[in-house]
């Protein structure tokens, strides 16, 4: 069965989004860190700290597949790193796959992340200034795995409504 996929960097909206998304269209949503959290019975935060961030990203990338390969109809929601490890990115493409990067500038990251950093362990102690420099870099170093998606959302300035209407349109 269909799985719609959505991607991109840590605050653009992917769980937001899912969430509306998946209530107009009626397929379910999992998000894929909360899906790690309950299986392994642990936050992110403790994974990262506790078994180090490859080991992460091996549980990250079975909890992927798990999913893909599960019978059922649903929007998956990804880590922020998801595409960028393990050659998921491959998976992007799959049968029954529909992809979609939620594409957002520095500036928008920033200001939604800043706001809320203390549960994303790769930006929780940085100040200002270093987290600016941070999510500049990384969104550069990230770019050519999101832009393996099949579609790409900007979602800068845009309402949660006018991004859900956009991806309802690529379905269509
Ligand atoms: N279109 C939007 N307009 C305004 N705020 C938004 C929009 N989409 C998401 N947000 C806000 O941005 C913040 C980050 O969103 P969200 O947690 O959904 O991102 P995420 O991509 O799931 O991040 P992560 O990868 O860390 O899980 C939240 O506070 C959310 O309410
Ligand atoms: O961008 C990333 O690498 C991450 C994003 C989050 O969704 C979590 O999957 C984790 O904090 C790592
Ligand atoms: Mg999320």
């Amino acid at each position: 069965m269909r799985k719609i996929i959505l991607l991109g960097y840590m605050g653009c909206g992917k769980s937001t989004i899912a969430k509306t998304l998946s209530r107009i269209i009626r397929i379910p949503f999992v998000d894929l860190d909360e899906y790690i959290e309950e299986k392994t019975n642990l936050s992110i935060n403790s994974i990262f700290e506790k078994h180090g961030e490859i080991y992460f990203r091996k549980v990250e990338h079975e909890a992927f597949l798990e999913l893909l390969n599960s019978s059922e109809e649903m929007i998956i929601g990804l880590g922020g790193g998801t595409p960028c490890y393990a050659n998921n990115h491959e998976l992007l493409k799959g049968e029954n796959v529909v992809s979609v990067y939620l594409r957002a500038s520095i500036e928008t990251l920033f200001n939604r992340l800043s706001a809320n950093k203390s549960k994303r362990p790769l930006i929780a102690n940085k100040n200002d200034e270093e987290m600016k420099e941070f999510i500049a870099m990384h969104l550069f170093e990230r770019s050519f795995y999101y832009n393996q998606a099949q579609y790409k959302v900007n979602v800068d300035n845009k309402t949660i409504d006018q991004v859900v209407l956009d991806i309802v349109s690529i379905l269509a």
